[in-house]
C-alpha cells in the first residue's frame, strides 16, 4: 500500500451557459508523509479549488484522491481526517482560546481529562498557553492565526491543509509565521499541503512545490530545482527574477545562438524548442535566452552583454542594477553582492559575462502561442 497522498488526474469543471469551464485540469502529484508540499501560482489558477477537493469541500468532476492508498474521492469532508486552516481565521469570537481549540474535541464527547491534555499540549507547541483565557478579539492577527492552526492540529490529522494562511498578516509577521509553521510541521512530522501565490514564501518553507498555470501543473520540484531548471517560460518568469533576451537561433547540434554583442553561446539548457527532439532547429528561429540576475558578472574582458548602467538600487545586502543593453530595446537586471557594487556607477558603460551552464534557451514562438 502506498503511503501518503496521491492525486490522480484531478479535474474540476463548472457548468456555465456554454460548454462549462474547466478550472482544474488533470492535476496529478504525490505527497509523502512528513512532507511540506506547496501549490503555488497566480490568482485564479486553481490552487484553492484543488485544496478544497482534497478536503472534501468541493466535489471532483473526475480523477481520484488517495490517502495512504485508500480512495477518498467520495468520502465526506468530516470523515477525511484532514485538518484545514483558512485565510480567514474563523474563530468563535465569544469563546476563549482554550475553548476554541477544544471545541471539536468537545462535540466528539471526549473525556474532560483527555481534552485538557490534548489542548494543553498543542497550545504549548504553538506558544499559546499564556493566552489560553483570552478572547480572539484580544489577540493580534498572528496570534489568531496560531489559534486556528492549533484548532486544526488538535486532532493530530495526518494531513494539514493550509489555504493562504498568512494573507492577512503584515510582511514581517508573515515571515515569522511561515517559519513557525515550518517548525511545527517538522516537530509533528505531519504532511502539510500549503497554498500560496507568494513565490518567496513557497521557496522558504517547502520541500517541494507544484507550480500551477491556468488549472494545470506546470512543474513539480524542490525550490532549487524549480529556480535553477524551470520547465517553461512561465515558471522561469513566475519564480524569482529572470532576464529574457530575444535571440536568433543558429542551426545545429548542440543548439547555439548569439548574444546581442555578437558573442556566441551554447546554452546549458534548451527548453520547449520545436524540432528539439531532432536536434535540428531551423536557422534564424527566434528564441529567448533566460539568465538569472545574480548569474551575470561584471567583466573587463570579452563580454557576453554590453550595456549602460541606468539605475542602481541599494537593497542592503545586494545592489540591483538596471542596465540598458547596447543595440536592444530591453532592460537587464543584474544583482550584485554589495561588496562589488563600487565598481559600477549610474551612467557608466558596463559589460557582463555569464557561464553557458547558467543560460537557458526557450522558444519564443511557442510561448507567444500559449
Ligand atoms: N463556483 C464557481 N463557478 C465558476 N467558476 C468558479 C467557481 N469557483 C471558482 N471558480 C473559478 O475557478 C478558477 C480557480 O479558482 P481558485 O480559487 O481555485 O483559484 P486560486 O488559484 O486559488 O486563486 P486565488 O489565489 O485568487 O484564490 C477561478 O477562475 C474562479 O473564478
Amino acid at each position: 500500500m502506498s503511503r501518503g497522498l496521491s492525486i490522480r488526474g484531478l479535474t474540476k469543471r463548472y457548468p456555465t451557459h456554454g460548454e462549462g469551464i474547466t478550472v482544474v485540469s488533470d492535476v496529478s502529484f504525490d505527497v509523502g508523509n512528513g512532507e511540506f508540499f506547496t501549490m503555488l501560482g497566480p490568482s485564479g489558477c486553481g490552487k484553492t479549488t484543488t485544496l478544497r477537493m482534497i478536503a472534501g469541500l468541493e466535489e471532483a468532476s473526475s480523477g481520484a484522491i488517495l490517502i495512504d492508498g485508500q480512495d477518498t474521492t467520495n468520502v465526506p469532508a468530516r470523515r477525511r481526517n484532514v485538518g484545514m486552516v483558512f485565510q480567514s481565521y474563523a474563530l468563535f469570537p465569544h469563546l476563549p482560546v482554550f475553548e476554541n481549540v477544544a471545541y471539536g474535541l468537545r462535540i466528539r464527547n471526549l473525556p474532560e481529562t483527555e481534552i485538557r491534555a490534548k489542548v494543553g499540549e498543542i497550545l504549548d507547541l504553538l506558544a499559546l498557553s499564556p493566552l489560553a483565557d483570552r478572547l480572539p478579539g484580544q489577540l493580534s492577527g498572528g496570534q489568531q492565526q496560531r489559534v486556528s492552526i492549533a484548532r486544526a492540529l488538535v486532532y493530530r490529522p495526518p494531513v494539514l491543509l493550509l489555504d493562504e494562511p498568512l494573507a492577512n498578516l503584515d510582511a514581517k509577521l508573515r515571515v515569522q509565521m511561515r517559519d513557525e509553521i515550518r517548525r511545527i510541521q517538522r516537530a509533528l512530522g505531519i504532511m502539510v499541503l500549503y497554498v500560496t501565490h507568494d513565490q518567496e514564501e513557497a521557496m522558504a518553507v517547502s520541500d517541494r512545490i507544484a507550480v500551477f498555470e491556468r488549472g494545470r501543473v506546470a512543474q513539480i520540484g524542490s525550490p532549487t530545482e524549480i529556480y535553477d531548471t524551470p520547465a517553461s517560460h512561465f515558471v522561469a518568469d513566475f519564480i524569482g527574477k529572470a532576464n529574457f533576451l530575444p535571440v536568433r537561433i543558429n542551426k545545429g547540434n548542440p543548439v547555439s545562438c548569439h548574444f546581442p554583442s555578437g558573442n556566441p553561446i551554447t546554452p546549458g539548457r534548451v527548453i520547449a524548442l520545436p524540432h528539439q527532439e531532432h536536434k535540428m532547429i531551423p536557422a534564424g528561429f527566434d528564441g529567448l535566452l533566460m539568465v538569472r540576475p545574480e548569474r551575470l558578472t561584471p567583466t573587463d574582458g570579452p563580454a557576453a552583454i554590453a550595456g549602460r548602467v541606468e539605475r542602481l538600487q541599494h537593497l542592503g545586502a545586494m545592489t540591483r542594477c538596471f542596465v540598458s543593453v547596447v543595440g536592444m530595446d530591453c532592460e537587464l537586471l543584474v544583482d550584485l553582492p554589495r561588496i562589488t557594487r563600487s565598481r559600477l556607477r549610474e551612467g557608466d558603460p558596463c559589460k557582463f559575462d555569464v557561464a553557458s551552464s547558467d543560460v537557458a534557451l526557450f522558444s519564443k514562438a511557442r510561448e507567444m502561442q500559449a
